[in-house]
């Protein structure tokens, strides 16, 4: 690996160049509002090499990558009885459809669309005394860093425009597949997504699913082996939606992306690399985020395949 700071660097460069065709997201309307040319990339690695080029230490909206952080979480409490309320399937359907829901009477067909990260949401309101609280601190313990936040404003402007996920959740509760309040699963969901990070702070925290001997500060893994292992297969197969096989095919690692313009990719027992440029492609995956890791990957040839 001693040649990546190089190659990072001179991909970083090119893809920087390049005429961006995405669009950045507007339909939370907070988010229309950052800077469409932030672009940054970080690398953390086992053998604690660490760094970043452009923009990758300014915070941003994390979206839909905090759904790994709540899947793990819930996967801790619950075990393997997670997957009897939420499945392990790729759905090949947009992040935020509720087409496939009814036919599959309100079991979503993964944690990281929508349906599947509200579930997850719901089964946390059911675990912690005080979900927002806990969570943060959950994540703040992980990565050993306190500087992890909600943004307010974010949280606010999703709740006035999430009539999408407002009518996923009641329409999984109508199913008995959500226990508590929809308000508060909602409110509990929309805040989850407003978590802003860094690339470098992200490519941190995930160091967890790279190492299965990571251990936190107090001396606990976070996840045991096999669990690391799942939640790994699941980022591989359903990480980018309905853009899922695509990324497996040009970029092959595991990975989430988010709709802030976000993308973790985790190399099991290697690294954990970050990227972020707002402007998304048409199926919400960062347009250069995917054009940077499929770049790396190739040059490095370090995909898992
Ligand atoms: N893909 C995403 O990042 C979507 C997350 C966003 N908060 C939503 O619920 O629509």
């Amino acid at each position: 690996m001693d040649n990546y700071k190089k190659i990072i660097e001179e991909i970083y460069l090119d893809v920087k160049n390049v005429d961006d065709i995405g669009k950045v997201a507007n339909y939370i309307p907070e988010l229309a509002h950052i800077d469409e040319n932030n672009f940054g990339v970080h690398l953390t690695s086992i053998n604690k090499l660490s760094f970043g080029f452009g923009d990758c230490n300014k915070k941003f909206s994390i979206q839909s990558v905090s759904k790994i952080l709540s899947l793990t979480l819930a996967y801790k409490f619950e075990g393997a009885k997670l997957w009897d309320r939420v499945d392990v399937e790729p759905s090949g359907n947009p992040f935020n459809s509720l087409l496939q829901l009814e036919a599959d009477f309100g079991k979503p067909r993964n944690p990281f669309i929508n349906a599947g990260a509200i579930v997850i949401c719901d089964v946390l309101v059911s675990h912690l005394k005080n979900p927002k609280k806990d969570f943060l601190e959950f994540c703040r313990e992980i990565s050993d860093n306190k500087n992890i936040n909600y943004n307010e404003k974010v949280a606010e402007s999703e709740k006035i425009s999430g009539f999408r996920n407002v009518a996923l959740c009641n329409f999984i509760k109508s199913f008995g597949n959500i226990k508590n309040d929809v308000d508060d699963v909602l409110d509990f969901y929309f805040h989850i997504c407003s978590i802003e990070m860094t690339c470098k702070e992200l490519s941190e925290i995930f160091l967890f699913l790279a190492d299965e001997q990571y251990i936190n500060k107090k001396g606990e893994s976070i996840l045991t082996e096999s669990q690391a292992k799942r939640i790994n297969a699941i980022m591989l197969t359903c990480g980018f939606y309905d853009e899922s096989g695509e990324f497996a095919f040009r970029v092959g690692l595991p990975g989430k992306s988010g709709v802030g313009g976000g993308i973790v990719a985790i190399h099991p027992d290697e690294y954990c690399i970050t990227v972020w440029s707002p402007k998304l492609n048409k199926k919400g995956n960062s347009y250069k985020g995917m054009l940077f890791l499929e770049k790396f990957t190739t040059k490095t040839v370090s995909s898992i395949f």
